[in-house]
């Protein structure tokens, strides 16, 4: 599944090769995307073997027979990281979608047992041929869009053997297409309708989240992270905690959605249990922002949920202000935001959440990358790191945000083989 490429001697290649490396970057950081022009890329069995100018090219770090890709008048971003979805799930909500645009609200939909709990519904229904088939058809549309690495979550099953299947369909993804996987454990999404009428239904479904299901995950070598959905209408922050400290007991690292439809504790609680990521933040303030810059919690930012849902957009502005790194995600997922395309999802984050250009190129590259602990191998074009690149039909990274929507994406390299042209 890799492949040996020479990228030769583009326009602009966006390295972001020039800041810190071993962590996420914060404030004036993210601005810097340590541009090099007229310079080519060597691949060599999916990994980048050499980059410099083009003439400098050393003939003997070409492999022979190696593919070559002309990129002048072009420009070469690192392939995109999606740090956020739920990209394993049965059926659609597109009748939801008309409910909505007609005027019914999210929360409403879901406290009346439709939203998560309808696709709950359809994810159980389906086999693990289908379950799989769906999501692969959504992975290769990501992919065609410029996404080399991608996060995802399970919390469509609810119950411990749906949980499994999503997750095993998810590592499935990563064998058969070559992309880069993380999974996380979102166990805890909604609570079951089978527990929603009895009094101690809530209590019950926390307990097998902690003594049920993430041990089992964790036993099956499942899941990278594990996630809560602490929110208004979905777990308190007392719940979350008690299972964010089983998470925590089982060595598994945490990302949380929190602050998306109130104050309402999540992202303190990402602050003190010192989580990856906490995403969503559409309401949050001073106090809030200075605890997950001081804990180190990067800021995933959703904005292709603000524009499906209508409820607001996260402050990217204030966030790089107050020096919290941020990343940016599409959140793919059947009910609030089914968009695949991080290209586009990055130029939301300027228009939504203010970010520049270039910060939501970093947001969705290196500091997407090191909220997932992927670091050490992308998020850069630098030699080592993998031979995952994107090839824009243009010279210029703005293009993306200012052109948004049109087709700017002319090559996906994916571990040194061009796979979307
Ligand atoms: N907010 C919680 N979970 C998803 C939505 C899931 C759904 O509506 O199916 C999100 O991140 O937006
Ligand atoms: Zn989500």
């Amino acid at each position: 599944m890799t492949g040996d490429l020479l990228l030769r001697a583009a326009a602009r290649i966006y390295t972001l090769a020039d800041g810190p490396k071993d962590r996420p970057r914060a404030g004036a950081e993210m601005a810097a995307l340590g541009v090099r022009e007229g310079w080519s890329v060597v691949v060599r069995d999916g990994t980048i073997a050499w980059a410099g100018p083009d003439a400098d090219l050393p003939a003997d770090k070409v492999p022979a027979g190696a593919a070559e890709l002309d990129c002048r008048g072009r420009a070469l971003l690192p392939g995109l990281v999606d740090s956020h979805t739920h990209l394993v799930w049965g059926g659609d909500r597109k009748d939801e979608l008309e409910m909505r645009l007609a005027g019914a609200d999210y929360e409403a939909i879901f406290a009346a047992g439709g939203g998560i709990l309808s696709s709950v519904r359809k994810t159980r229904e389906r086999d693990d041929e289908a379950l799989f088939a769906e999501s692969a058809k959504r992975l290769q549309r990501m992919l065609r869009a410029g996404t080399t690495a991608v996060e995802i979550k399970s919390g469509y099953g609810l119950d411990l053997d749906t949980e499994l299947r999503q997750l095993r369909v998810a590592r499935r993804l990563a064998k058969e297409t070559g992309v880069r996987v993380v999974t996380t454990c979102l166990a805890a999404h909604a609570l079951p309708a089978e527990l929603r009428d009895r009094p101690e239904g809530r209590e019950e479904f926390v307990g097998r989240v902690c003594d049920e299901v993430l041990p089992a995950v964790v036993a099956a070598g499942l899941a990278d992270f594990c996630d809560v959905f602490c929110d208004r209408g979905a777990f308190t922050p007392e719940e979350t905690r008690r299972i964010l400290h089983r998470a925590r007991a089982l060595g598994l690292p945490i990302r949380l959605h929190a602050n998306e439809f109130g104050h309402t504790g999540g992202a303190l609680l990402a602050a003190e249990f010192g989580a990856r990521s906490a995403d969503h933040l559409l309401h949050l303030d001073d106090g809030e922002r200075a605890a997950l810059r001081d804990a180190g919690v990067v800021a995933t930012l959703l904005p292709g949920t603000s524009l499906v849902l209508g409820k607001g957009f996260a402050d990217g502005r204030a966030l790089v202000k107050a020096g919290v790194p941020v990343a940016v995600a599409t959140d793919c997922n059947p009910g609030s935001c089914a968009l695949e395309s991080l290209s586009m999802v990055l130029a939301l984050a300027c228009y939504g959440n203010r970010l520049s250009p270039a910060e939501a190129v970093t947001a969705t590259t290196h500091n997407a990358a090191a909220s997932l602990g992927l670091h050490d191998e992308r998020g850069r074009v630098e030699v080592g790191l993998a031979g995952d690149l994107v090839l824009l039909a243009t010279d210029d990274v703005r293009d993306l945000v200012y052109h948004a929507g049109s087709p700017l994406i002319d090559a996906v390299v994916h571990r040194g083989r061009v796979v979307a042209r």
